[in-house]
């Protein structure tokens, strides 16, 4: 096992003996496919990496070994030439394809990481059902919907459960690991173990909206754009408010545009539509107009703040 610290915070990739998975499908080469990509392929792990756009695989692919390049400078500090073989190695077991259905003939595990919408799931986990092996776990990375309704449509539901990372995901050290009401308990003790082959600390939870982090996160971030659309506080305040006087790495507008506006909006709106009654999640005006515009935060170079296109 290796072990190394990222910003003060500890991080080990290892191939645990216990773990079968080997191969592992990740759909969507998006903020959040590429990063799970990135820590199973660090894990010695084969990896399929897929989206409908090959541009977004292009660009995943870049990234990724950009990302590679920073773990590599901490992990060989001393020893450049062994970094750049970790790179080079761990980018090697990442294959990408366009084709959800043919990446999955081979996969001991598939996390879905595409748009967080229903239909658009369904769709696609109909598809990998009926595509990959019998022994194939299914997981959704969902940041807001129910594991339940995702996996509703597929027919191994003791093979289903939810896998939700964090971004920066190969910086984040917590894994999410959802139990859905038919995951069995070999399917779940897989997903813990997967998790901590890949270097993360697990916490278990029931399929209940945003699950931990996300019930008491998107709260927080709403209430943050609420302060700011009221002119309670200018945006920079808000965050450095939070930053100096809560401790937190980045301020909650930061944080917004960092998640992506859309992805807010996406989990927004679902729960409103769910709860109405609960005003924690009403709708933002702010929010919605500024998603209409495309902006969307850093991926699109503007949100709340404006940021320098690379
Ligand atoms: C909505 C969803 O469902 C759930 C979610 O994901 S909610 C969002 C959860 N995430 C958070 O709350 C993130 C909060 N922010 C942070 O923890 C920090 O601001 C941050 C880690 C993103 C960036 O840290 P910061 O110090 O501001 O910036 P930066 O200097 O660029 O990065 C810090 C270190 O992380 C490393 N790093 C950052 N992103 C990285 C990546 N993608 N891959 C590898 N390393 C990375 C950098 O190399 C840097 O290392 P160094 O300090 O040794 O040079
Ligand atoms: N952004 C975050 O901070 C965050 C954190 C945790 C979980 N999540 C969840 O992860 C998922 C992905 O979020 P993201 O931020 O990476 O989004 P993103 O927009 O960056 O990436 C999604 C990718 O999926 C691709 N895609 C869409 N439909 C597809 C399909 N049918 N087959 C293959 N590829 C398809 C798109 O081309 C896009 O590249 C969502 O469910 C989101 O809620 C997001």
């Amino acid at each position: 096992m290796i072990n190394f610290r990222i910003i003060g915070r500890q991080f080990s990739t290892s191939i645990s003996k216990q773990n079968a998975i080997k191969n592992v499908t990740v759909i969507g080469g998006g903020l959040m496919g590429s990063g799970i990509a990135q820590v199973a392929a660090q894990a010695g792990q084969s990896v399929t990496l897929v989206d409908v756009s090959s541009d977004v695989l292009a660009k995943s692919q870049k990234s990724i070994g950009a990302n590679l390049g920073r773990v590599a400078k901490k992990l060989y500090k001393d020893k450049p030439e062994d970094g750049e073989k970790f790179v080079a190695e761990a980018l090697g077991r990442i294959k990408t394809a366009t084709d959800p259905g043919e990446a999955s003939k081979s996969a001991d595990l598939i996390v879905e990481a595409i748009v967080e919408n229903m239909d658009v799931k369904h769709k696609l986990f109909k598809q990998l059902d009926s595509a990959a092996p019998a022994h194939t776990i299914l997981a959704s990375n969902t940041s807001s919907l129910s594991i339940n309704e995702i996996g509703s449509v597929v027919k191994r539901k003791d093979k289903f459960g939810g896998l939700h990372f964090f971004n920066p995901v190969p910086v984040m050290r917590l894994l999410e690991v959802v139990k859905g009401a038919e995951t069995s308990e070999d399917t779940y003790k897989s997903m813990m173990e997967w998790g901590k082959a890949v270097g993360k600390t697990c916490i278990t939870c029931k399929d209940t909206p945003g699950f931990v982090v996300n019930r008491l996160l998107v709260p927080y971030i709403c209430e943050a754009m609420r302060l700011y659309e009221r002119g309670d506080a200018s945006a920079r305040d808000i965050d450095i408010a939070m930053k100096l006087g809560a401790g937190y790495p980045m301020g909650p507008l930061e944080l917004a545009d960092y998640v992506g506006l859309d992805t807010n909006k996406f989990i927004l709106d679902g729960w409103h539509k769910k709860f109405p009654d609960q005003p924690l999640f009403k709708p933002i005006p702010l929010l919605n107009k500024l998603v209409a515009e495309g902006k969307l935060g850093v991926k699109t170079g503007e949100g709340i703040y404006k940021y320098d296109k690379k």
